[in-house]
């Protein structure tokens, strides 16, 4: 296998992946699911539902508690709503089998992600993007980690990795990052993509892309809370519409970056999905 990681870019059939096709309906681009922290901390997931509609997912909806839910409705129309307390109603949710992609973690708080992940990873028929808190939580708890599967995507900083894989040091030198990435990722099973400039991604079967957001794709604004949350709301919006996860990963990481860049100085995280039209034009989507 190549050891140096495949650069990821914008070609005709990353870019066909994109449109969607006269004639088809909301539920042929998938429903994303995404599971929102309680009141008061309801903005990283509803940063993410953007993305994901942005993004083309068909229908988008945030898990809330009920003490949430006035507060994101008063904030989303697109997004639709449905309460979900607790794992239980997690699992009950899940038996639902248009949902084609769920994503946990941002804004979720540790304690409330870790019981629904341990719900999801279990229930859940479609791929799980797992960012934020419910890495903090497998990190925190070994079942979890062991619990993983391949239908599941981790998206850590490096602050995040390093509390699931204390005991695998990531060098900055690009090819040694990607190997210590592969050992992680073949170690839990699942793809990873580790953010930052220089953004990696690994599956467990060692296959690895690099996204790079440096030098004249330099993208130093997106250095901005929040932007990670809108990472995990593309990538499952991708997902949602039918790209395999390490895919949905790689051309993730490429239209954020360029929205970052599009948008330029100024940019904070709630620019990123309502740049994304532009992006997708650009590009002839
Ligand atoms: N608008 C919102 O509602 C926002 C909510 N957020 C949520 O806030 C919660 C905490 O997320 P955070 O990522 O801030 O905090 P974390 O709980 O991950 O901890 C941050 C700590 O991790 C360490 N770290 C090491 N490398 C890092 C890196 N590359 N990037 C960031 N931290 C690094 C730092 O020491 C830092 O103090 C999550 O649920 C997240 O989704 C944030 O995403 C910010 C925006
Ligand atoms: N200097 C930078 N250049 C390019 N991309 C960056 C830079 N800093 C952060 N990013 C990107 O921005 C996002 C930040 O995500 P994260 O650290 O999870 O923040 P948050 O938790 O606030 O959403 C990641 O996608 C990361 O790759």
């Amino acid at each position: 296998m190549d050891r140096q990681p495949r650069l990821v870019t914008m070609g005709p059939a990353r870019i066909a992946s994109l449109r969607k096709p006269g004639g088809a309906h909301k539920y042929d681009h998938g429903h994303a699911v995404i599971l929102s922290g309680g009141a008061g901390a309801t903005g990283a997931a509803r940063l993410a539902a953007r993305a994901a509609l942005r993004i083309g997912a068909g229908l988008v909806t945030l898990g809330v508690p009920p003490a949430a839910q006035l507060e994101v409705a008063a904030h989303e129309t697109a997004v639709m709503l449905m309460r979900i307390q607790d794992a239980q109603t997690l699992n009950a949710r899940l038996e639902d089998a248009r949902i084609s992609a769920l994503c946990l973690g941002p804004g979720l708080g540790v304690d409330r992600a870790g019981p629904l992940l341990a719900r999801a990873l279990v229930d859940a028929r479609c791929p799980l993007v797992i960012d934020a808190d419910a890495l903090t939580a497998i990190g925190k708890d070994g079942a979890l980690m062991a619990a993983l599967h391949s239908g599941c995507l981790l998206t850590p900083h490096m602050g995040e990795f390093a509390r699931m894989f204390p005991d695998i040091e990531v060098p900055d030198a690009v090819t040694p990052r990607a190997a210590a990435l592969r050992r992680a990722a073949e170690r839990a099973g699942c793809t990873i993509l580790l953010k930052g400039a220089e953004t990696l991604i690994a599956g467990p079967d060692g296959t690895c892309y690099r996204h790079s957001a440096t030098g004249d794709r330099a993208a130093p604004w997106l250095a901005t809370a929040g932007a990670g949350d809108v990472l995990a709301g593309i990538i499952t919006g991708l997902i949602a519409r039918g790209h395999a996860p390490i895919d949905a990963a790689a051309t993730g990481a490429w239209l954020h970056a360029e929205a970052a860049r599009l948008f330029g100085p100024g940019l904070v995280a709630e620019d990123l999905p309502e740049v994304l039209p532009r992006v997708l034009s650009r590009l002839g989507v």
